[in-house]
């Protein structure tokens, strides 16, 4: 049929996995959908001869194709995806502000003469910072709405960059981290939900994850401006820390024309502004349906909740709702409580917070953290080196995101996030094994220098290489014949500069060449080491396109309305506060544990996390924000047993006032 003929059909295509939200509604109004020229699925499935009632014969297959080739060219408009990447530069900030720090942290000790607290304590507020204000936001959001909250962020990363980069004394620099933490907290919270809220059903996975994407994005570009600003000794912190103010300005500005959340609005009954944002995102595309299935939703909600009238929405978020779903005997309380008492929501902030939790401990961020040393393992001996290949692994993590944009939406979010972290246990066991191998061949220390007076004694008593390495104050000093390793010792490391010893052979950089010695700090010289390095390629490789970004995508799908600031605000602390606890414990759980036992470790926590998700993560792709609360309705764990169900369901079309569905064929099809 041609584009003109098309034309002239009215149609509507609607996603009906869930049908329980459907069901209620017809035993409400009865007679509301077909009054509206609709038949919900349940009305067509009494009536069998549904499609002959469309028109028969060839006559419904030229409507069905007319109705599917239309739906096609229902392009969504551009300003959907303006709008998701203004957002989504929160998530650059997230991933510039989180990575750049390691390369400032280098010159900064150096020129404000930062000892080991101060290093950990500018590097850890931030993300303390960022922990406090992700469980904040939520009542930030359910009150003054998602657009406020990420202005608010973009002015705290603006205020905190400038802060930064004019400091002139560790306490400033303290207070800026500290701000442009509360802004990273904000903005991991709020803008999946905001992007989610605003995206239609069939792009909405894709278009959270590129929030995920611009986070390694950032992470990358932070690793070269790391890169480029190290040749700066003197003030190359400042550009450092201060080239963040960029982006966030250009975020807030952009926001200041950009609307707010059409599903917020509603919620808060300014309905009219809604449906005018809503067909600005829709563009050609009726919102009719999405609109009345948005406020058939929170009219449900609010009935359910037995609140008086319309009064009752303004007061459900953050903190105070009248009484309780399904329990008479309930009481009004904060949302967190009610979530708790109210199985669907109970469920979902279980998977919720249980994927945040298992995608930090499985431990990305010290595999981020610590890659230069894992290629340093591997062979390279280059300190700037190691930093630029640093950037290389936040760009393998960064190309892969991109390959998690493309398949979430082709094998759903369940499928993605199970191979990844299977993906990711192996990796983990490969990275493990790489260090094991090199721990087993560790070179013995055959020179034993006597220290001069006064300087510590300690890192000479060590035996292995092995040993050394793990204490943080030690480095190995050895010579080469050939391959073989000889006159290996141990030594202090000058405090300034982890490229030298503190004294003897390896205290100069220039003496290395005179005196034919090599230094090794935080590593050892190992043939083994490309074993170390296939696994963090291949952990890169898994854990980027679904551990990476799933987390983030389904907690803005898996909570209804009422719950979804609280929800994310739950999960987005989780997150963060497993980042700290797994950063902050590394090189203790190495000193007791050794490198190969801390990896052994987090991949014990990632076969958990497989269990987990196996057992608990339902397929989110495709549908409805409305309609996934029902994906709960079920008791945890037998998400698994609903597999075969995944990515089935049923569309319907309208053609001229009345409605017949599409075949399973054809609705995957249209999809
Ligand atoms: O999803 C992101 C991403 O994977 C980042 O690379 C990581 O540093 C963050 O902690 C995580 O939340």
């Amino acid at each position: 049929m041609s584009r003109k003929a098309s034309e002239n059909v009215e149609y509507t295509l609607r996603s009906l996995s869930s049908l329980k939200g459907e069901r209620r509604r017809k035993q409400q109004e009865p007679d509301a959908a077909s009054a509206a020229g609709e038949r919900s699925l349940l009305a067509a499935a009494e009536s069998s001869s549904s499609l002959q009632s469309a028109g028969g014969g060839g006559g419904v297959g030229d409507l069905e194709r007319a109705a599917r080739q239309q739906f096609q060219q229902d392009e969504t408009p551009a300003f959907v995806y303006v709008v998701a990447v203004f957002s989504a530069l929160g998530g650059f900030l997230f991933g510039y502000d989180t990575g750049v720090v390691s390369g400032a942290m280098l010159l900064l000790k150096r020129q404000l003469s930062l000892d080991a607290l101060w290093q950990e304590l500018l590097v850890s507020s931030t993300v303390g910072a960022a922990a406090v204000s992700a469980l904040a936001g939520g009542a930030l959001n359910g009150v003054f709405g998602r657009r406020a909250a990420i202005l608010l962020a973009s002015a705290l990363f603006t205020a905190g960059s400038a802060v930064l980069a004019a400091a002139n004394s560790k306490e400033t620099l303290l207070a800026g981290r500290l701000v442009v933490g509360l802004g990273i907290g904000i903005a991991s919270m709020t803008v999946p939900v905001y992007i989610a809220e605003v995206s239609p059903p069939n792009l909405r996975g894709r278009l959270v994850t590129v929030n995920t994407l611009f986070i390694t994005g950032g992470q990358f570009f932070a690793s070269v401006v790391d890169g480029a600003f190290s040749y700066l000794q003197k003030d190359g912190w400042r550009y450092m820390l201060g080239l963040a103010a960029i982006p966030a300005v250009i975020q807030f500005f952009g926001f200041l024309f950009l609307p707010e959340s059409p599903r917020w609005l509603i919620q808060k009954g300014q309905t009219q502004k809604a449906r005018r944002i809503l067909s600005q995102m829709r563009g050609n595309q009726t919102i009719d349906e999405e609109y009345d299935s948005i406020k058939n939703n929170i009219e449900e909600e609010e009935k359910e909740v037995g609140s008086e009238g319309p009064g009752f929405v303004p007061q459900m978020e953050p903190w105070t709702i009248p009484r309780v779903y399904q329990d008479p005997g309930a009481h009004a309380g904060p949302v967190i409580c009610r979530m708790l008492s109210y199985p669907p929501t109970r469920r979902a902030l279980i998977v919720g917070c249980g994927l945040q939790m298992f995608q930090q401990l499985s431990g990305i961020n010290t595999v981020m953290y610590y890659s230069a040393t894992i290629l340093q393992m591997s062979g390279v001996e280059d300190d700037r080196l190691a930093i630029w290949l640093a950037s290389v692994t936040a760009f393998t993590n960064f190309i892969f995101t991109l390959v998690g944009v493309w398949l979430v939406e082709k094998v759903g979010r369940r499928k993605l996030t199970f191979g990844s972290l299977a993906g990711t246990t192996i990796a983990l066991i490969i990275l493990a094994l790489g260090f094991l191998l090199s721990a087993q061949v560790s070179p013995r220390i055959t020179f034993k220098p006597v220290a001069p007076s006064g300087q510590n004694a300690t890192c000479t008593r060590y035996s292995y290489c092995n040993e050394c390495m793990l204490d943080p104050d030690c480095g190995f000093c050895y010579k080469m014949n050939k391959s073989t390793i000889i006159d290996s010792s141990c030594v202090p490391v000058n405090k300034a500069s982890t490229n030298e010893a503190a004294w003897g052979r390896c205290e100069n950089e220039t003496k290395f060449k005179t005196e034919e010695v090599f230094w090794a700090y935080n590593f050892c010289p190992t043939p083994y080491s490309w074993t170390a390095l296939l696994g963090l390629i291949l952990y890169l490789v898994f854990f980027a396109p679904g551990m990476g970004p799933m987390p983030w995508t389904v907690n803005s799908e898996i909570y209804p309305l009422w719950a979804r600031s609280t929800g994310n605000a739950c999960s987005s602390g989780i997150n963060w506060i497993f980042n700290v606890l797994v950063s902050l414990t590394f090189l203790h759980t190495a000193e007791y544990l050794t490198y190969y036992g801390a990896f052994f470790l987090y991949a014990g926590f990632a076969a958990v996390g497989l269990l987990f998700v196996y057992g608990c993560l339902p397929e989110t792709k495709g549908k409805k924000l409305e309609e996934i609360e029902s994906l709960f309705d079920n008791r945890l764990c037998t998400c698994g047993a609903s597999d075969s169900d995944e990515g089935r369901y049923i569309e319907y079309i309208r053609v001229k006032g009345s409605n017949y569905h599409l075949s399973d064929n054809d609705a995957s099809d249209v999809e």
